[in-house]
C-alpha cells in the first residue's frame, strides 16, 4: 500500500526548516530592514510549528547577529560557505572559528553554485562539511543533479554519490546534526520547480541511503529540504510529501510577504 502524505505534525518528529538563502544580495541595512519586517510578520505559533533561517552574505552575519540577540528574534542564521580551513593565509576566506563566534547555527556548503562557479568537488565539500563539524556548526549539504543528468535518467544515483562523498569519513555523532538540501540545478532560480513526486523521489532516496551509511534512526531525525523555485503557492504540495522535511529558499526569500507565505505553508 502507497504511504500516506504526511503534514508537518506527523512528520516523524522532524521540525520543518524553512530555510532562506539570500545569495548575493542585500547589504547589512537591507538585511536588517528584511529582518525586522519578518519578524514583526511571523507569530510565536509560526516558529512553535517551523524553525526559520537566514542564510545571509558574511556581511550581514553580525547585524543579523545583533538583531537577533537584542530582540530575542527566534531565528536561526548562519553562513553560505565556510572555508575548509579554520585560521591562516586563506585570502578572502571566513572560517567556522569566525562564524561559530557570531553565533551561527548553519553554513550552506556544497551549493550548487559554489560548485559551477568556485569548482568545489566532492573533495572540497567533504573538508567543509567536516569543517561545520569541527566548530559545532550544522552544515546544510547541497546535492543535486543537472538538466543532462535528469534526463538521462540518473538523477538518484548522482545524487546519492554527492552525498556519499560529502560524508566520507564524517562519524555518526556529527552526521545526527546534518541537514540536507536537495535541489535539483535545473530547478534553481529558473522557475522550473520540480513536481512533487520528482522531489520525494530523491529526499526519500537520501534518507535511504544515510540509513545505509549510519543507522535508521539516524536517516529518521535528519531533515531532508527540497530547493528550486519554491514559492508560497507551490509549497504546500512539496511539503506534503513525508521525506520533504522543508525548504532552501533563494529568490523567494528576499520578500518578506512571500517567505512569510512559505513558512505558513501548513495554513495555506
Ligand atoms: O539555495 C537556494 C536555491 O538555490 C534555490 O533558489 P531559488 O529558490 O531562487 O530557485
Amino acid at each position: 500500500m502507497a504511504k500516506e502524505p504526511k503534514g508537518a505534525a506527523e512528520r516523524d518528529g522532524r521540525t520543518p526548516l524553512m530555510a532562506g538563502n539570500w545569495k548575493m544580495n542585500l547589504n547589512h541595512l537591507e538585511a536588517i530592514a528584511l529582518t525586522q519586517k519578518l519578524a514583526f510578520s511571523l507569530d510565536d505559533p509560526d516558529f512553535e510549528a517551523v524553525e526559520v533561517a537566514l542564510l545571509v552574505p558574511f556581511t550581514d552575519i553580525r547585524s543579523v547577529q545583533t538583531l537577533v540577540d537584542a530582540d530575542k528574534m527566534r531565528f536561526s542564521y548562519g553562513s553560505q560557505d565556510i572555508s575548509a580551513h579554520d585560521a591562516g593565509a586563506y585570502t578572502g576566506e571566513v572560517s567556522g572559528v569566525m562564524l561559530a563566534k557570531l553565533g551561527c547555527t548553519y553554513a550552506i556548503v556544497g551549493h550548487s553554485e559554489r560548485r559551477q562557479y568556485h569548482g568545489e568537488d566532492e573533495a572540497v565539500v567533504n573538508a567543509k562539511v567536516k569543517a561545520a563539524f569541527r566548530h559545532g556548526l550544522r552544515p546544510i549539504l547541497c546535492v543535486g543533479e543537472g538538466l543532462d543528468v535528469r534526463q538521462a535518467g540518473e538523477h538518484v544515483g548522482h545524487t546519492l554519490a554527492q552525498l556519499d562523498g560529502a560524508l566520507d569519513g564524517v562519524p555518526e555523532k556529527n552526521a545526527a546534526d546534518l541537514v540536507v538540501a536537495y535541489e535539483p540545478v535545473w530547478a534553481i532560480g529558473t522557475g522550473e520547480v520540480a513536481t512533487p513526486e520528482d522531489a520525494q523521489e530523491v529526499c526519500g532516496a537520501i534518507r535511504g541511503r544515510l540509513g545505509e551509511l549510519y543507522s535508521k534512526e539516524l536517516a529518521e531525525n535528519v531533515r531532508v529540504l527540497y530547493g528550486g523555485s519554491v514559492k508560497g503557492d507551490n509549497v504546500a504540495a512539496i511539503m506534503a510529501q513525508p521525506d520533504v522535511d522543508g525548504a532552501l529558499v533563494g529568490g523567494a526569500s528576499l520578500q518578506a510577504d512571500e517567505f512569510v507565505k512559505i513558512v505558513r505553508y501548513s495554513k495555506a
